[in-house]
């Protein structure tokens, strides 16, 4: 499936007031995907950034969600498109100004995310001071995994995240490894934009970030609860 039905269709977006079961097609409902980046120092440092003193924020929008069987699209202004491998948070209840003890009450489940990015486009646009639309919020730079059910991570703290190109290893990390915690960037983002059931968090990618082409094919998991494969394709 690429981009939204709900969207494309122009259909009204669905405004629950508390989780149900759609949650399990959280991409469908539209709602927003809030990015947090250089969340992992080796990351930071492998692209000569600032080990943060406070979250980074920026958004993707909904129709760049993309689902295994789909492509992810590299747009036609990209010659340098990078993978970032990242733990999806989903959120299950809405929320302004959450106390990080009571964060997790807000997650319903997680996914598997890559954070697709023009990187040549990212690197114009950092130069030149302007936002990270163009590089990050493109159709297709949001490809996820199925819902993983809440249960089955018992720990958001303690994931091991990784991903492959045509079978080679690229990154491998550990949530254990964030600068900023699950519970501390729920409660940091609730104070600036409300939580809204079906938003999905992206918390950030470890080190070994690197280009895809044309015909490329990613595979990215979470040991023993799931994987996903995607195919890179040019803009025509
Ligand atoms: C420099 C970045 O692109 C930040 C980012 O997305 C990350 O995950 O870190
Ligand atoms: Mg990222």
């Amino acid at each position: 499936m690429q981009g939204n039905p709900a969207l494309t269709e122009g259909q009204p977006l669905p405004r629950h007031t508390m989780a149900s079961r759609n949650l399990k097609r959280f991409w469908e409902w539209g709602r927003k995907i809030i990015c947090v980046g250089r969340n992992y120092a080796d990351h930071a440092k492998e692209l000569k950034n600032a080990v943060p003193t406070e979250p980074v924020l920026f958004l993707k929008s909904p129709s760049a969600y993309v689902k295994e069987g789909s492509p992810v699209v590299m747009p036609y202004y990209c010659n340098d498109l990078h993978h970032e491998v990242e733990l999806g948070l989903v959120i299950g209840k809405q929320g302004k100004d959450i106390a990080q003890s009571r964060a997790m009450e807000h997650v319903g489940g997680y996914a598997l995310c890559l954070d697709m990015t023009a990187r040549d486009t990212q690197d114009h646009c950092k130069k030149k001071g302007l936002p990270w639309t163009l590089a990050k919020a493109f159709d297709t730079s949001c490809p996820v995994s199925d819902l993983i059910p809440k249960e089955k991570i018992q720990d958001p703290g303690n994931v091991s995240i990784w991903l492959k190109v045509n079978g080679s290893l690229r990154q491998e990390g550990n949530t254990s490894a964030m600068i900023f915690p699950v519970p501390f960037l729920i409660s940091y983002i609730s104070k600036i934009i409300t939580l809204e059931e079906g938003d999905l968090i992206l918390t950030g990618t470890p080190a070994g970030v690197a280009s895809v082409q044309e015909h490329d094919e990613m595979e990215a998991g979470i040991n023993h609860v799931i994987s996903m494969k995607f195919k890179v394709e040019k803009q025509s």
